[in-house]
């Protein structure tokens, strides 16, 4: 039987008077690469920002949220996590995050922060096997060659790789990117997708991301999970997911928001690609 790594039920989030996540229930499982996607102002962000315990629902509501095991929130109440269980998710941003006027390595090194003695942690002291680890992770994502180089001298694609360095460095069983290709002009879009869905076959790492590109979610991402105005329109196998519900989905949004992702070209499309960690749900909830 299947374990699911991440429970989200009966989310409920306002701010002011606007609700912003209306009645979210969804499970991921272990080992899962699921597309989070929804036009402008959905609720993508928000609902990321609940998983990991940076913002909470609204209270009184009953909406919960738990993450491998561990409740993360309930009732509109975040529960304190160790330091244990918050290296067990990484989370990527648009903007990467990088200290700039440290070296790649440095920033990379700093993923492996939360799990390492405190007093070794306060003054930054690293052993040789974990500067290693820190190379190795550098050249997973290709950039070995550059450890030496300040962070705020590298091009944005870079920069995101450097910050996918960190989270395995971190050594996470979950990583959230929350658009972390917003940013970033097609070729490098394209090497940020391709690096996040390796890791993902190889390492069997759950993987949640958030995109404006639906094309990019297709050829990536075997699950979809699509918010409208806060609200779960779409919970299913991204085949699923017909031109018709696209349209439905974003029908006040832009064309280009749904064409966007073309741009990043054709190539063998990871969609084919069986990993044996992956279990799209069968059968698609629909609002
Ligand atoms: N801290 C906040 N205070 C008030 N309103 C907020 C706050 N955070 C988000 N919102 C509002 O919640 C709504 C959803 O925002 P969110 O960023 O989650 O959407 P999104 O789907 O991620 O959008 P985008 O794709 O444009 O990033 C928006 O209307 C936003 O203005």
């Amino acid at each position: 039987m299947s374990i699911p790594t991440i429970i989200v039920e009966q989310l409920h989030k306002s701010f002011g008077h606007r609700q912003v996540l209306d009645e979210v229930n969804f499970r991921v499982t272990s080992g899962e690469m699921v597309a989070l996607i929804g036009p402008s102002g959905s609720g993508k962000s928000t609902l990321m920002r609940h998983l990991v315990g940076l913002t909470c629902g609204n209270r009184g509501r009953g909406g919960r949220v738990e993450l491998m095991g561990r409740e993360v929130q309930a009732s509109g109440r975040l529960r304190r996590a160790s330091r244990g269980e918050r290296c067990r998710i990484g989370y990527i941003f648009q903007q990467f995050n990088l200290v700039g006027r440290l070296s790649v390595l440095s920033n990379v090194l700093i993923g492996r922060l939360g799990s390492m003695p405190r007093a070794r942690a306060l003054l930054g002291r690293f052993t040789e096997q974990e500067r290693q680890r820190a190379r190795a992770c550098l050249a997973r994502v290709g950039l070995e060659e550059m450890t030496n180089q300040r962070a705020n001298t590298l091009s944005g694609g870079q920069m995101q790789r450097v910050a996918i360095a960190r989270v395995l460095m971190q050594d996470a069983d979950v990583i959230l990117a929350d658009e972390p290709i917003a940013s970033l002009d097609p070729r490098s879009a394209r090497e940020v997708m391709e690096i996040l869905s390796r890791i993902h076959a190889e390492d069997g790492r759950t993987v949640i991301v958030t995109l404006h590109q639906v094309d990019v979610a297709r050829r990536y991402c075997h699950r979809a999970i699509a918010l409208k105005d806060g609200r779960l329109y779409f919970d299913g196998a991204i085949s699923e997911l017909t031109d018709a519900r696209l349209q439905s989905l974003y029908e006040n949004a832009g064309l280009d928001e749904l064409r966007a992702g073309e741009a990043l070209g054709a190539h063998a499309s990871p969609l084919n690609r069986q990993s044996d960690t992956t279990q799209p749900p069968t059968t698609p909830v629909m609002a």
